[in-house]
This record gives C-alpha cells, sequence and structure tokens, in this order.
C-alpha cells in the first residue's frame, strides 16, 4: 500500500499509514484500539517477557486495551491508567506533566487515590503501546514513583526509533520513524 509501513507482530501483518506529526518527523501510526486481534496475540508474548510485578499501570488512552489483556494473561484483578485530565470524581489527584510527540502538545497525567492506593509499596509494570521519545514513560514512571510504587519493568509492544536501541525496556519489535516530506 501506498505512504505505509507493514509491521508484522505475533504472526499479524498491519499496513500502518506514515502521519507527519512534525516539519521532520512521520510516524508510521500504530493503533491497536479497535483491534483485538494484535491485543490477543501480543499480551502474551509481552506477558512472557516481562518479571514478576504486583501492578500494571499505563497512561489513558491507546495502551488501554493492551494493559487490560496483559492483566487478564497475569491473573492481575485490577491494573491502574493514569488519566489525562483530572476529573470531578477524583480524589486527592496527583498530577504531573508531559509532553506527547503525537500531539506536541503539553499533557496532563494523573491518578486519584484509589490508583495511589493500588501503588503505593508496589512493584510496578509501566505499558504502553509504543515507546517512542520516552517522554510519556518518564512522566509516567515519575507519578508511580510519586504514588510510593516502585517501578520494575518498563515495557511496550513496539519500540520506535531510538527506542529500540533502550537497555532498559522490554518490547516486541521496533518501528522506525520517518522523514516529513
Ligand atoms: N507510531 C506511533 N503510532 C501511534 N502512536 C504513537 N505514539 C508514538 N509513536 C506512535
Amino acid at each position: 500500500m501506498n505512504n505505509c509501513y507493514t509491521l508484522t507482530i505475533g504472526g499479524l501483518t498491519r499496513e500502518l499509514p506514515i502521519i507527519p506529526v512534525s516539519d521532520t518527523v512521520s510516524i508510521a501510526s500504530f493503533v491497536i484500539l479497535g483491534d483485538t486481534e494484535i491485543v490477543s496475540r501480543t499480551a502474551p508474548l509481552l506477558a512472557e517477557k516481562l518479571p514478576e510485578v504486583d501492578v500494571l499501570v499505563t497512561a489513558e488512552a491507546k495502551g488501554i486495551p493492551f494493559v487490560y489483556e496483559l492483566a487478564k494473561q497475569m491473573g492481575m484483578a485490577r491494573y491502574v491508567v493514569a488519566r489525562k485530565n483530572v476529573k470531578p470524581y477524583m480524589k486527592d489527584p496527583l498530577i504531573n506533566e508531559v509532553v506527547s510527540i503525537t500531539t506536541q502538545k503539553k499533557q496532563t497525567l494523573c491518578l486519584d487515590k484509589q490508583d495511589r492506593d493500588l501503588l503505593y509499596g508496589k512493584k510496578v509494570a509501566l505499558i504502553d503501546d509504543v515507546i517512542s521519545t520516552g517522554e510519556s514513560l518518564k512522566a509516567l514512571e515519575k507519578l508511580t514513583e510519586n504514588a510510593g510504587g516502585i517501578v520494575a519493568a518498563k515495557a511496550a509492544i513496539l519500540a520506535e526509533g531510538n527506542a529500540a536501541d533502550r537497555k532498559d525496556i522490554i518490547f516486541l519489535e521496533k518501528l522506525p520513524l520517518f522523514p516529513a516530506k
């Protein structure tokens, strides 16, 4: 297909559209929302690679179906989602800020009291769909640590660009970045 990147993962193939996200960089857009096959094939593969942890945490929104499936695979009744907005029903929200590669904007990440209690003193794996610049991951790590969690693993389905050279993350496949045309 034209202007697409062919990704093969977990025995599945997807044509990812190449989309500019700035004047210089385009990404091969990997969106697992709505894709039950990718989620159910990749979750067991990542579960095998993770160390023993007590809790999984992700940031809203694209990683949510994946962390749900991963938590089920790992026999965990609950997982934590850091939200991008403070909701009126959140008690004592813990807040951090992040700049995202896809939106190029400053975003808030926050946890309510129930989530903080789940993370406090626990061994935590940070989970995402794609690790790219690492900024979102860093913000999630800081938020988790501020909540008293101990970050024991950082993992994603894909590592994009230079993230593929990182030794401190667990991932299934590499995803290249492309020059913007
Ligand atoms: N290639 C990509 N596709 C979707 N979301 C992303 N976030 C960072 N890189 C991405």
